[in-house]
């Protein structure tokens, strides 16, 4: 039997934390195109911003949740009673409350201590039930806690009625090893769902997120390319491509959406998608190497581990400095043409040295070019 879900729920927080990266602002209009986006792709869950923010985004929520068909619309809440108020304005039926549970984030943000904050857990837990709300609980900068505090913070959640821990790795301090075992610790304290919500600050992020639900963790939370809080959160495409190749973990997120998602994100944010981004990037299913190119044209899993159908993507050979001949012959053959071996050679020389002078791939264009001036000339192009 498997020791983590086989079937793991997908919170996205593109538009909470997402909006947080400097400088991402979405409109109202915005905000109901991404969510209907993840909707269609089938993402459980979306994390809709902040009601505390003001009547502009309690509107936004509200929208969304009107909107809203399967996924369901979640607002984020520091706890306090305005802000629980402010997300009841919304229309929805459950709610996340965050609360910092290391020493240092306590003493700074409440000038308090670990009584203090179970104390609170009860109380806001209550408060939001009270108003017909579910509620969840995240434990902001829960990796630099004390981890016996953590299981005291499970277990006081569960007790007030509260249904999911949200683990915050806020600084993006953990790595896979430590999150799988803090999560295997947790889930023997409690009952209630674990989330694991993981920053990039090492780059690390979506492995934490992995080792999370290895750990044990039922929700994990995301964000469409990463966006987020200073090198952003673990992206969506790269969680759920992950734990479907490596844990074989269903998400109910449809592969072949998240090309889409990653668009729409990507120009409401203003943030273009980086070229080796993986899945949703420009080269992400590109080879450019002769030795990839000479085995992929045999096979194409010698160097393919990810199909690209999978993800409505499409494999491309890629000419340029690091071409063989495999490669030309295979480019030439796909517009036509034929060459001998000492014409290759030249082809291919000409093909480099263009690469080279232009800093880009040789388009077949060019490639035809080169072809017709290969017969007479054996000059640089
Ligand atoms: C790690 C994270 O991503 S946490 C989420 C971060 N998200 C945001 O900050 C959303 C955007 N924020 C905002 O629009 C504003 O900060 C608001 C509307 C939430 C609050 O604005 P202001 O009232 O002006 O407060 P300000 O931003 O200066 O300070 C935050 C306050 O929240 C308090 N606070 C922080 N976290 C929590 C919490 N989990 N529960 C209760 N209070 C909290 C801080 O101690 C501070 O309190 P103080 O005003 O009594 O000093
Ligand atoms: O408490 C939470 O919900 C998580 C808040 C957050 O974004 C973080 O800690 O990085």
């Amino acid at each position: 039997m498997l020791a983590y879900q086989p079937r793991v729920i997908v919170n996205d927080s593109t538009l909470r934390d997402g909006e947080q990266s400097p400088g991402v602002a979405f409109s109202f209009a915005e905000k109901l195109a991404i969510a209907a986006a993840l909707e269609a792709a089938g993402v459980d869950e979306i994390e809709a911003g902040t009601p505390a923010m003001g009547p502009e985004d309690v509107e936004a929520i509200a929208a969304m949740a009107a909107q809203a068909q399967a996924a369901e619309i979640i607002p984020w809440c520091r706890a306090t009673r305005s802000d629980i108020d402010a997300a009841a304005r919304t229309g929805v039926s459950r709610v996340h409350l965050s609360v910092p549970v290391s020493d240092r984030q306590i003493r700074t943000k409440f000038g308090t201590g670990r009584a203090d904050v179970l104390a609170r857990i009860g109380e806001m837990v209550g408060y939001a039930l009270d108003r017909g709300l579910r509620v969840s609980i995240g434990g902001e900068d829960a990796s630099r806690a004390d981890t016996d505090f953590l299981k005291r913070v499970v277990v006081a959640i569960e007790e007030a009625g509260g249904h999911r821990f949200r683990f915050a790795d806020t600084l993006g301090v953990l790595d896979p090893f430590g999150t799988c075992d803090l999560f295997r610790e947790l889930a023997r304290e409690t009952d209630i769902e674990l989330e694991f919500h993981g920053h990039d600050d090492l780059g690390l992020a979506t492995a934490n997120t992995l080792a999370a639900v290895r750990g044990g963790a039922s929700h994990v939370s995301v964000c469409v390319l990463g966006l987020g809080e200073r090198a952003g959160n673990a992206p969506l495409e790269e969680v759920v491509a992950g734990l479907s190749e490596t844990l074989g973990c269903a998400t109910g997120v449809d592969l072949m959406q998240l090309a889409h998602l990653a668009e729409i994100v990507a120009q409401a944010a203003c943030r273009p998608i980086p070229d080796n981004k993986p899945i949703v990037g420009s080269l992400a299913f590109s080879h450019e190497s002769g030795i990839h190119v000479s085995g992929l044209l045999r096979d194409a899993g010698t160097y393919e581990a990810l199909d690209p159908a999978r993800f409505g993507r499409e494999r491309r050979i890629l000419l340029g400095r690091h071409s063989g001949r495999a490669a030309i012959s295979s480019s030439l053959r796909s517009i036509g043409l034929e060459a001998d071996q000492q014409r290759l050679e030249r082809i291919l020389a000409d093909v480099r040295a263009r690469a080279l002078s232009t800093k880009q791939p040789v388009e077949l264009s060019e490639l035809a070019l080169i072809y017709s001036r290969s017969d007479v000339a054996e000059g640089i192009v």
